[in-house]
């Protein structure tokens, strides 16, 4: 069979469809871009042109191994000093007196730090054929390829001397569960280590240039609480001043270590302070959290606020549930956020169980004809009276109309796909002369907006303590994630290079069109 083939999927249940019809979806998936061919083989095909990779060459996987430990080296501050001085950390798990600039005064061999060269398993799972489902192969055998990134952790030497440090944090982009817990995480780590001048950089990269608004000076006292509410103490915002004009301030400031707490965009923006510090021939550490309700960052198991999202989203789910069961001829419609990943939908559909119809960017659809989302709502309501539909913000964009309108961060603004869908389901069992009562519930910024959940609170903790550790440890340009359960640090450009999407032939999509039923709706 062709390397490349597509995997087969389960039939989904009670669909009005076949499934030979449902079989067929497979090949009509449309992704991104304009593209027929699955993202997931072109990104293998990318990745494959990229390293030049012969497969014929029996050296090509340890040339792949060296390419891949080469790519995910961590930048290091003695990369552009090389005579940067290190010192005993000043952070130990075992420390008698909480602060001390010296050292840990302790004579025991054992601190708990992470050795520079400890590695975590970037895939755990070997693919015997590039027809299982979900799989992510090199080459057309799909070989084993071990792929190692860095752990995260303390590190025994230091590269700043606490008293001398100048620690700054910003938020940028939109609000995600759990930006306290890190901001606040991020602060009593830092004191931990001895630190003194530590200062949030009000509403984003904004803060950097707009003279009206001053540093916000942290310790734990100030960040001792704000983990009970949502939001980011800090605010945040789009757009914002040049690179140039960061750096420049940050040197005014004399800030020496950035904390960045964002998606995507943000990190672009963290890599390319980092490189003109570089190239500046600053001791400067920038390190970022990813933060991103859509959990649209590559590589990681899950974004912090991403688990929150979902649970906040089964009250909405369960109200529409709610209100279309009781009604007659009742639809409920559910709109989640997720502007090119479908995952918050995806997930919510999963855990309610009460979705007939999940919706997101990745998958086409249609609304009209004889496979369209109204036959099958029709279909829906003749069998069991009520329907229910979850749809990610930015799922089904090609039926709207396009504005090209972007928000100050050059983000796309997307059309309404939950009113447009609300209308044309109105619509159509009207014209059919038997009405539907149609509820719509928009719970996104309710949903962004709460605070974090007890595991959200806990990676959080985790992330910010370890972000501390890499700026110590003299890492810059550098990000951390959860990763296999284990947490690790990554090279910002590895982790931003695209949005991650679902990938339709994933098992967990597998899982949720089984647990929905829905057919095809192409
Ligand atoms: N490519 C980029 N280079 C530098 N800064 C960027 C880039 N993209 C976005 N930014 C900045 O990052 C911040 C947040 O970006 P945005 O896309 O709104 O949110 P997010 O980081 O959550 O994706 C904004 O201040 C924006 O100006
Ligand atoms: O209305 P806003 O603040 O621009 O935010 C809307 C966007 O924010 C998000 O929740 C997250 O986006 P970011 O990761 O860029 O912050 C998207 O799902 C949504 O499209
Ligand atoms: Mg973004």
């Amino acid at each position: 069979m062709d390397a490349l083939s597509s995997p087969i999927k389960p039939a989904p249940l009670a669909s009005p469809r076949t499934a030979c019809a449902d079989h067929a979806r497979l090949s009509s998936v449309s992704y991104p871009k304009q593209s027929r061919i699955p993202r997931r083989i072109q990104v293998r095909a990318e990745a494959a042109k990229q390293a030049s990779i012969d497969f014929s060459d029996p050296d090509w996987k340890s040339e792949y191994q060296s390419d891949f430990e080469t790519r995910f080296r961590i930048p290091h501050i003695t990369d552009v000093i090389p005579d940067a001085a290190s010192y005993p950390s000043t952070f130990c798990l075992k420390m008698r007196s909480p602060i001390s600039s010296e050292g840990h005064p302790s004579d025991e061999a054992w601190h708990g730090y992470i050795n520079n060269d400890d590695r975590v398993l970037l895939k755990v799972i070997r693919f015997s054929s590039p027809t299982s489902a979900g799989a992510e192969c090199i080459d057309p055998n799909c070989s084993w390829i071990e792929q190692w990134v860095h752990r995260a952790g303390p590190r025994e030497k230091i590269y700043f001397k606490p008293e001398e440090v100048k620690a700054a944090i910003v938020t940028c982009g939109g609000l995600c569960p759990g930006l306290n817990d890190v901001i606040r995480q991020i602060v009593i780590t830092l004191e931990i280590y001895g630190v003194k001048q530590i200062v949030g950089i009000p509403f984003g990269y904004r803060g950097f240039s707009d003279t009206n608004l001053a540093e916000m000076p942290l310790s734990r006292k100030v960040v001792q609480n704000i983990h009970l509410s949502g939001g980011s103490l800090l605010g945040v915002s789009r757009g914002g001043p040049t690179v140039t004009d960061i750096v420049e301030s940050m040197e005014e400031r004399g800030i020496n270590m950035l904390f960045v707490l964002g998606g995507n965009g943000t990190h672009a923006g963290a890599n390319a302070i980092h490189e003109e510090c570089r190239k500046r021939g600053l001791k400067i550490a920038v390190v970022g959290v990813p933060k991103t309700i859509d959990n649209d960052i590559l590589l990681m198991d899950k974004t912090f606020g991403f688990d929150t999202a979902v649970e906040e989203a089964q009250r909405a789910i369960n109200s529409a549930y709610i209100e279309a069961h009781s009604a007659y001829r009742g639809v409920g419609i559910v709109k989640l956020m997720g502007r090119s990943s479908g995952f918050i939908a995806m997930q919510a559909s999963l855990a309610s169980g009460q979705i007939d119809i999940c919706l997101i960017p990745e998958v086409k659809f249609n609304l009209h004809g004889p496979h369209g989302i109204l036959n099958h709502l029709k279909y829906l309501l003749e069998r069991k009276g009520s329907a229910v539909v979850c749809v990610a913000e930015g799922a089904g964009q090609d039926l709207l109309q396009k504005t090209n309108a972007t928000d100050a961060s050059g983000n796309i603004v997307l059309g309404d796909i939950g009113v447009h869908i609300q209308q044309e389901i109105k619509k159509f069992f009207k014209e059919m002369g038997h009405p539907a009562d149609v509820k719509y519930i928009d719970p996104t910024y309710m949903i962004r907006a709460c605070r974090a959940n007890a595991s959200d609170g806990i990676l959080c903790t985790v992330l910010g303590q370890n972000a501390v550790h890499g700026a110590f440890g003299g890492y810059s340009g550098i990000t951390v994630g959860i990763c296999n359960t284990h947490y690790a640090y990554f090279p910002i450009p590895e982790v931003i290079a695209q949005a991650k999407v679902l990938d339709p032939n994933s098992r967990m999509w597998h899982r949720c069109l089984t647990s929905t039923g829905q057919p095809d709706f192409i």
